[in-house]
C-alpha cells in the first residue's frame, strides 16, 4: 500500500473525526487495557506491516495537537502551529493537503486513531506515535520505554508548498512549495524580493514561534572538538581529480602553501587538520585566486573547509573589521544551505575556523523566533550562515544589507538550485544591493550536481568559473560498503529489527521515504526496545534539535530520518545507515548513505529493495554500486535491464556526468590514467602529506 493510499484513509479518518475530549481521557487511561479496541484498521503496510483486514485492529497512525508548523502564504516564509490546513508530504516534496474540518486540539486526533498519548518516561510529549493493532503478527503494545523520543507535533500540518514539480493539490495552498529538505519555500509567484507580513513570522496569522535555540558551548574544548580521521584518508591521495575551466591555478598539497594567516593555521591545528583532501587542495587555491567555483566530491571528504578557509584568508587579508551592533548589518559573505541542521553545523565550523579574529559568523534559521536571529545579527556579521525562507525573511526586514556580500557560497548547490530553492536563489542574487556576479565571488559545493543544474549554475557564476570534479560526479563515497537485499515491503520491519539487533547500539541512520513512517517506525522500534529517536519536517525545530542531540550523545544510538537529514550532516561515528526505503533519485542515495563513511572512516550503508516499487532506481543504482567498486547482486542487474531494457537509460537525467557541462576544458588532452590534468598530475603523484 502507497502513500497514496494512507493518505486517502487517513483523509477519511480526518473528515469523520468528531472531537471527543471524554474519549481522550477514556482512552489515556486505558492504552494498554487490552479489552480497549476501536474498530478502525491501521493502515500500517506502508510502513512495512502486513495488513490484516480480518481482525479488528487497534489505533492507527496518530498525530497531535494543533496542524501545519509551518505555511508560506503570498511570498511569505512562516513559522506557525496552526495554519488551519493540512499537508502531508513526503520529505521529497510529495506534498498532498488534507482538509481541515474544525479546530482539532491538542490530543484529540491521536487520541481518535487510538494513539497513545503520555506514556511515562515514554514518547516525549505523547503527542502522535502511532497505535496498535490487536491481532496475532501485527501485535504491538505501545510500551513504556525510557528510551523513546518520539513525539509529532504539529500533526499532518505543515507546509503549503508542493513538490519539485510544483503541483499543488488541495487547500490552502497558494503555490508555497515544500522543498526536499526543509525550509518552506514561497512560490506565490511574485517577483518582489520582500517579503509582506509583520509578526515574529512575517505574518500576524497564528501563534509566534518562540523557539530560541540554546547557544553552543563556547568554550575551546568544545569549539575544536572533532573526531579522528579514518584509515582511508590516505586514500584520497589516489581519486581522480578534474579540473576544467580557463587557467586553474595549481593545487597545493599542503595547508602551508595556502599561505594563510598565522590565527587560521592555528585553528586548522586545533581542529585536528593535518592533511589537505583533495577537494580542499584544489578549490583552496581557486578560491583564493578569487575565482567562481563548482566543486564536486564525495560525501564526507571536507567540503565545508575547502570554502570556509580561503574565504576566511582573503577577510583576513583584506583587512576586515569588526562588525559592531547596528540595526542593519552588512556581511561580507553569505552560506546558505537547505536545511536547519546543516547550516548550524556550517555556523559551527565557521566559528571554529575564525575563532581568535575579529570575524563574526552568524547563523539563523527557520522554526526559531525570528526575533532571535535579528538580535543575533545586529550584534555584528560578518559571514551570514542561513537557511533560504529566514535569509529572505530577514533581508525583508532590511535587517541584512547586500551591498559589501562578496562571497556567495552555496553548500549542496544542485539541492539549492533545483525547482525547490531555485527561484529562491535567484530572488537573492536579484536582491537590490547584491553585487552582480561580477563583483562577488559565488562558491558552490555538492557531492552531486546533475548536468541540468550545472547549466542552471550558469547564471550564478561568471562564464569562466572553474569547476573540479572530485572522482565521479555523483558517485559514493567507496568507504561506505554498500548492501542491497531484496526485501518486501511487508518483511522490512522484521528485517529492519533483526539487523539492529545484531549491529547492537552501534550509530544507525534509518532514511524513511515520509515523515509519518518516520514516526512510525520510530516508535516500532522502541516498542522493541531499540533506543530510537526521529527527525523529519514535521517536527518542531527544538524536537529536531533534541533528537539530533540524543543520537550525537548515543544516547538513542538509532536515528530514523527522512530526507531532511540526508544531506550534509556529519555526525560522528555513524556506523550504519539503512535505507528503509530507497529514496525516488538515486542522487538521494548517494547523498543519505554518506553519512556514514566520513573522513576516511569506514562505514555500511543496507538497501532494502522492493522489486515491486523500486524497480525504476534500479539501473541508476547499479551504476552507482559498480562505480563505488561494490558487489552487484545479480538480481539487481536483472531487475535493472529488465525494467528498462538493456543500457543505462538514466530516467531522471544524467547524474554521472563525470565532467563540467560546459565541455571546455582546459587541457582537455592533458588527462592521464590518474584522471589529473597534466599540470597536477606531477605533483600530485610526488605528494606526500608526511
Ligand atoms: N583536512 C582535513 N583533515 C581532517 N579532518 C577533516 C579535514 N577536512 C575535513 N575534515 C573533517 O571531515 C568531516 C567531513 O567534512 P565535511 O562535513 O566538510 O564533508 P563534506 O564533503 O561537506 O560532506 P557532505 O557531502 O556530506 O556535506 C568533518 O568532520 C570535518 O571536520
Amino acid at each position: 500500500m502507497g502513500d497514496e493510499d494512507w493518505d486517502t484513509e487517513i483523509q477519511d479518518r480526518v473528515a469523520s473525526f468528531v472531537p471527543d475530549f471524554q474519549q481522550l481521557d477514556n482512552f489515556s487511561g486505558r492504552a494498554n487495557d487490552p479489552s480497549f479496541s476501536c474498530n478502525q484498521s491501521i493502515n500500517s503496510a506502508d510502513a512495512g506491516v502486513r495488513p490484516n483486514r480480518s481482525q479488528p485492529m487497534r489505533g492507527g497512525f496518530g498525530t497531535g495537537r494543533s496542524f501545519g508548523n509551518r505555511a508560506s502564504l503570498g511570498n511569505k516564509f512562516e513559522e506557525r502551529s496552526s495554519s488551519g490546513f493540512e499537508r502531508e508530504s513526503t520529505e521529497d516534496g510529495q506534498s498532498r493537503a488534507l482538509s481541515r474540518r474544525g479546530g482539532f486540539q491538542e490530543g484529540s486526533y491521536s487520541e481518535n486513531l487510538g494513539t497513545r498519548r503520555g506514556v511515562a518516561g515514554g514518547f516525549r510529549g505523547g503527542r502522535g506515535g502511532f497505535g496498535q493493532s490487536q491481532n496475532n503478527e501485527n501485535e504491538q503494545r505501545v510500551q513504556q520505554s525510557g528510551s523513546a523520543f518520539i513525539s509529532r507535533r504539529g500533526g499532518f500540518g505543515g507546509p503549503t508548498g508542493d513538490n519539485d514539480s510544483n503541483r499543488s493539490r488541495g487547500f490552502g495552498s497558494k503555490g508555497g512549495y515544500r522543498g526536499y529538505n526543509e525550509e518552506v519555500i514561497a512560490g506565490s509567484g511574485r517577483s518582489s524580493w520582500k517579503p509582506h507580513g509583520e509578526t515574529e513570522s512575517g505574518d500576524n496569522q497564528g501563534p509566534k514561534v518562540t523557539y530560541v535555540p540554546p547557544p553552543p558551548p563556547d568554550n575551546e574544548e568544545a569549539i575544536f572538538a572533532h573526531y579522528q580521521t579514518g584509515i582511508n584518508f590516505d586514500k584520497y591521495d589516489t581519486i581522480l581529480v578534474e579540473v576544467s575551466g580557463l587557467d586553474p591555478p595549481p593545487a597545493i598539497l599542503t595547508f602551508e602553501e595556502a599561505n594563510l594567516c598565522q590565527t587560521l593555521n592555528k585553528n586548522i591545528a586545533k581542529a585536528g587538520y593535518l592533511k589537505l583532501t583533495p577537494v580542499q587542495k584544489y578549490s583552496i587555491p581557486v578560491i583564493l585566486a578569487g575565482r567562481d567555483l563548482m566543486a564536486c566530491a564525495q560525501t564526507g571528504s571536507g567540503k565545508t573547509a575547502a570554502f570556509l578557509l580561503p574565504i576566511l584568508a582573503h577577510m583576513m587579508k583584506d583587512g576586515v573589521t569588526a562588525s559592531h551592533f547596528r540595526e542593519q548589518q552588512e556581511p561580507e559573505c553569505i552560506i546558505v544551505a537547505p536545511t536547519r541542521e546543516l547550516i548550524n553545523q556550517i555556523f559551527l565550523e565557521a566559528r571554529k575556523f575564525s575563532y581568535g579574529t575579529c570575524i563574526r559568523p552568524v547563523v539563523i534559521y527557520g522554526g526559531t523566533q525570528t526575533g532571535h536571529s535579528i538580535r543575533q545579527i545586529k550584534q555584528g556579521c560578518n559571514i551570514l550562515c542561513a537557511t533560504p525562507g529566514r535569509l529572505m525573511d530577514i533581508i525583508g526586514k532590511e535587517k541584512i544589507g547586500l551591498r559589501k556580500v562578496r562571497y556567495l557560497v552555496l553548500d549542496e548547490a544542485d539541492r539549492m538550485l533545483d525547482m525547490g530553492f531555485g527561484p529562491e536563489m535567484k530572488k537573492l542574487i536579484s536582491c537590490p544591493g547584491m553585487p552582480s556576479k561580477d563583483r562577488r565571488q559565488t562558491l558552490m559545493f555538492s557531492a552531486t550536481f546533475p548536468e541540468e543544474i550545472q547549466r542552471l549554475a550558469g547564471e550564478f557564476l561568471k562564464p569562466e568559473y572553474l569547476f573540479v570534479a572530485v572522482g565521479q560526479v555523483g558517485g559514493a563515497c567507496s568507504d561506505v560498503q554498500q548492501t542491497i537485499l531484496q526485501v518486501s515491503q511487508y518483511s522490512k520491519r522484521e528485517k529492519l529489527v533483526e539487523i539492529l539487533q545484531s549491529i547492537r547500539d552501534e550509530r544507525t541512520m534509518v532514511f524513511v521515504e515520509t515523515k509519518k513512517k518516520a514516526d512510525f517506525i520510530a516508535t516500532f522500534l522502541c516498542q522493541e526496545k531499540i533506543p530510537t529517536t526521529s527527525i523529519h519536517g514535521d517536527r518542531e525545530q527544538r524536537e529536531r534539535e533534541e533528537a539530533l542531540g540524543d543520537f550525537r550523545s548515543g544516547k538513542c544510538p538509532v536515528l530514523v530520518a527522512t530526507s531532511v537529514a540526508a544531506r550534509g550532516l556529519d555526525i560522528e561515528n555513524v556506523q550504519h545507515v539503512i535505507n528503509f526505503d530507497l529514496p525516488s533519485t538515486i542522487d538521494e542515495y548517494v547523498h543519505r548513505i554518506g553519512r556514514t563513511g566520513r573522513c576516511g572512516n569506514i562505514g555500511k550503508a543496507i538497501t532494502f529493495f522492493d522489486s515491486v516499487s523500486d524497480s525504476h532506481i534500479a539501473q541508476p543504482l547499479l551504476k552507482v554500486l559498480s562505480d563505488a567498486q561494490q558487489e552487484v547482486p545479480s538480481w539487481l542487474e536483472e531487475i535493472a535491464f529488465s525494467a528498462h531494457g538493456t543500457g543505462f537509460s538514466n530516467p531522471r537525467g544524467n547524474i554521472f556526468a563525470s565532467v563540467d557541462t560546459r565541455k571546455t576544458y582546459q587541457g582537455k588532452d592533458s588527462m592521464n590514467a590518474g584522471g589529473l590534468t597534466m599540470s597536477y598530475t606531477a605533483r600530485a603523484a610526488d605528494e606526500s602529506w608526511d
